[in-house]
C-alpha cells in the first residue's frame, strides 16, 4: 500500500517549489512579505539539527501552520452544507478535507518517493461520489487559497485531482516499522463546527513510538484556561505545541508573533487542589465515571470541559494536572486522536497510560489498542490516580478489555 501512496504522490512531488527547501527558508518566527504585500505562515528555518528530528518537526511546524490558517477561514463563515455526516455519524466538513490535502501536500514535497507514509483520519471517497462534488469544489479553493496567501509558496495552483490524491496520501496503515506520520486535520470538529476548541494534531512514529508532534490550537488562549476559556479576554488567542524525543515541549503563538517557550506539568501533588480536564461531549467519555473518579480523589475543582487534543496542550503546560477519557463501550481508540497529544504530554513531563497503568501502543495500525480509558497526570500524581481509576472502573463492571 505504502508503494501506492508514494507512486501517487511523485507526480506532485515533482512539482513542488525548491526554493522551500530546507536551506533557505525564512527565519523562525520571521513575518516575510513578499513585494505583492502577502503574508507568510512564518516558515521555519532549521538553522542546525538538536536532536534528530528536529527537521520533522520544522516541516511538521510549518504543514500544521498553513492547514491552521485554513480552518481559521472556514470557521468563521462555516456554511451548513460545508458540513456532512460520515458512515459512522460522526461530522466531517470542509475544513477537515483540506486541513488534510495541505498538511499532506506540504510534507509530501519535502519526502523522496519511498519514504513518505501517512496514517491521516479522512479519505476522498465521498467526495468522488456526483453528492461530493460541490463540496470537492470548494475545498480546492479553500486549499489554493491558503496556498496563494503565503507568500514563501509560489506554485500553480492544485487541480480537483491534485486535492483528492493529497487526501488519500493519508491512507497508510502504520505499524511497528519505519517511519508514519499520523494527522488528525482536525481533531475535534464537533467544537470546530460548534465554534469552540480543535486542534491540528500531527504526529510521527518511528519504529511504533511517537517521537514528534505538532498541535495547532487556534481557538486556545495563550494563557492559563484552569478556570475554563475566559469569555471576553483580552488574552492572545491560538497556540502551537511543539514536542519532539528528549528535546521537551514548547508552545508559541500559532501566529509566529512569539519565541517558543519550554512548558511543563503541573507539580501540583494534593488533588484537593488539582484540576482536571475531559471532552466536552459526553458522547465521547463517560462523564459520570471520571465524576466518580475525581470524587474518589478528592479533586474540588469542576472538571475543564473543551474539545480536542488541546486538551493534551493545556494540560503540558500546567492549566489542569489530569486528563480522564473514558469511551462508552464498545469505542475503539484511534491513533491520529492522541499521537501528537501524548508526546506533548510526556516531553513536558507527564505520563499518559490506560487503566492497567500501560503507555499507549501506536505500534498497531490505525487503531489503538488498550485497556479501558485513556488517563494523563503527572509522575507524582500517577499511582493514585491510577488507583482511583481501578477502583471506580470496576465498580462500574466495565469488561476490562473493549
Ligand atoms: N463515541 C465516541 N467515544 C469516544 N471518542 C469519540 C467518539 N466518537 C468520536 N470520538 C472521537 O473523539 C474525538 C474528539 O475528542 P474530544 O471529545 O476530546 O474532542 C473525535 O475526533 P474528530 O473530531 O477528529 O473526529 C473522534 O475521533
Ligand atoms: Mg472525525
Ligand atoms: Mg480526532
Ligand atoms: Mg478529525
Amino acid at each position: 500500500m505504502l508503494k501506492e501512496v508514494v507512486h501517487r504522490s511523485h507526480h506532485l512531488w515533482q512539482c513542488f517549489p525548491r526554493h522551500l527547501h530546507c536551506h533557505d527558508w525564512s527565519p523562525v518566527n520571521s513575518k516575510a512579505r513578499s513585494r505583492s504585500g502577502r503574508g507568510s505562515v512564518s516558515w521555519r528555518k532549521p538553522l542546525f539539527c538538536m536532536a534528530s528530528y528536529h527537521r520533522d518537526v520544522v516541516l511538521a511546524t510549518n504543514a500544521v501552520r498553513l492547514a491552521s490558517r485554513l480552518c481559521q477561514t472556514v470557521q468563521r463563515g462555516l456554511l451548513t452544507q460545508e458540513t456532512q455526516t460520515k458512515s459512522d455519524k460522526s461530522p466531517v466538513t470542509v475544513a477537515d478535507y483540506g486541513s488534510q490535502a495541505l498538511v499532506n501536500w506540504s510534507l509530501a514535497r519535502e519526502f523522496p518517493p519511498g519514504t513518505f507514509s501517512m496514517v491521516a483520519e479522512e479519505g476522498s471517497e465521498d467526495l468522488r461520489t456526483e453528492a461530493g462534488a460541490p463540496m470537492l469544489e470548494r475545498i480546492t479553493q479553500l486549499v489554493n487559497d491558503a496556498i496563494a496567501s503565503d507568500a514563501a509558496l509560489d506554485v500553480a495552483p492544485l487541480s480537483k485531482e491534485d486535492v483528492l490524491e493529497a487526501i488519500d496520501w493519508g491512507n497508510s496503515e502504520g505499524g511497528s516499522n519505519g517511519r508514519h506520520w499520523v494527522l488528525d486535520p482536525i481533531d475535534g470538529t464537533r467544537g470546530f463546527v460548534r465554534g469552540d476548541q480543535y486542534a491540528i494534531a500531527l504526529g510521527l512514529l518511528d519504529n511504533g513510538k511517537v517521537v514528534a508532534g505538532v498541535l495547532g490550537c487556534p481557538n486556545l488562549p495563550m494563557g492559563s484556561i484552569a478556570n475554563g476559556i475566559p469569555a471576553n479576554s483580552s488574552e492572545p488567542v491560538g497556540c502551537l505545541f511543539v514536542a519532539s524525543l528528549g528535546a521537551g515541549t514548547t508552545v508559541e503563538p500559532l501566529d509566529g508573533s512569539g519565541e517558543p517557550k519550554r512548558v511543563h506539568v503541573s507539580d501540583v501533588e494534593d488533588t484537593a487542589i488539582a484540576t482536571f480536564c475531559e471532552s466536552y461531549e459526553s458522547a465521547h467519555t463517560m462523564q459520570d465515571l471520571t465524576a466518580n473518579i475525581a470524587g474518589t480523589l478528592g479533586v474540588k475543582a469542576p472538571p475543564v470541559r473543551i474539545d480536542s487534543q488541546a486538551k493534551y496542550g493545556a494540560m503540558a503546560r500546567g492549566d489542569a494536572v489530569i486528563y480522564l477519557r473514558f469511551p462508552h463501550f464498545g469505542y475503539r481508540e484511534k491513533i491520529w486522536d492522541h499521537a501528537a497529544g501524548a508526546i506533548v504530554i510526556t516531553e513536558a513531563g507527564g505520563e499518559v497510560f490506560d487503566a492497567a497503568g500501560e503507555p499507549l501502543d501506536f505500534s498497531r495500525g490505525r487503531w489503538l489498542d488498550l485497556d479501558t480509558g485513556i488517563i494523563a497526570t503527572n509522575k507524582e500524581l500517577k499511582p493514585v490516580v491510577l488507583s482511583a481509576v481501578q477502583k471506580c472502573v470496576k465498580d462500574l463492571k466495565i469488561p476490562a478489555k473493549h
